[in-house]
């Protein structure tokens, strides 16, 4: 196994303060729109865009939650193993917002599309846009594409692109991985 890095901190640090500043520029004061980290690993940069925006950019009221979406995969009756849901945690309305689905990682399109899936469960929306750190360029699967993405790279099939996060994985970076 070899890998590659595609990011490092500096890097993540630069990307993350300009997905902040688009999703301002959009959302101004953010009182209509809500923030969704997908689980398991989207509510890392849910987390800390939330954080950039409080603290950097001293937007008070941003509501942040987290969508499991683990019974929605198109895939889930296909494996052997127990599956283990992640938490979901939303508690405000989404009717009529503007929601902002984050992820780390955007390749096939099957997890958002679960997550759209998921998210009639709480109500009906204004919009729903994407935000992803790292959009794998032509590996897509369903017409699904970022409204703001971090970084476009291209990657072969044997290979994964792996995000780290300081507060889970003791780095900031992204990696490609050779399997
Ligand atoms: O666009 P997709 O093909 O759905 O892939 C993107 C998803 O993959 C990763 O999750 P995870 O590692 O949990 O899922 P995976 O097993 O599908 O790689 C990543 O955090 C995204 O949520
Ligand atoms: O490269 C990939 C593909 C899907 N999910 C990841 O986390 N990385």
């Amino acid at each position: 196994m070899s890998q590659k890095v595609l990011l490092n901190a500096k890097e993540v640090n630069i990307i993350l303060h300009r997905l902040a500043c688009q999703l301002i520029e959009k959302h101004n004061d953010f009182s209509n729109t809500v923030l969704i980290g997908l689980q398991p690993r989207g509510i890392f940069l849910a987390d800390r865009l939330t954080k950039i925006l409080k603290e950097d950019y001293k937007i008070k009221n941003i509501q942040l939650g987290y969508l499991d979406i683990t019974f929605y995969r198109d895939d889930f009756r296909r494996g052997q193993k127990t599956l283990e849901a992640n938490k979901t945690k939303i508690n405000f309305l989404v009717e009529d917002k503007n929601i902002v689905f984050i992820d780390d990682v955007l390749y096939t399109g099957r997890s958002i599309r679960a997550a759209l899936t998921a998210i009639q469960s709480f109500g009906r929306p204004n919009e729903i846009e994407l935000l992803t750190l790292i959009d794998r360029r032509f590996s897509r699967h369903l017409p699904i594409q970022p409204d703001y993405r971090g970084r476009q790279v291209d990657v072969i099939n044997n290979e994964k692109v792996k995000v780290n996060w300081i507060e889970h994985d003791k780095e900031d970076s992204v990696y490609l991985i050779e399997k």
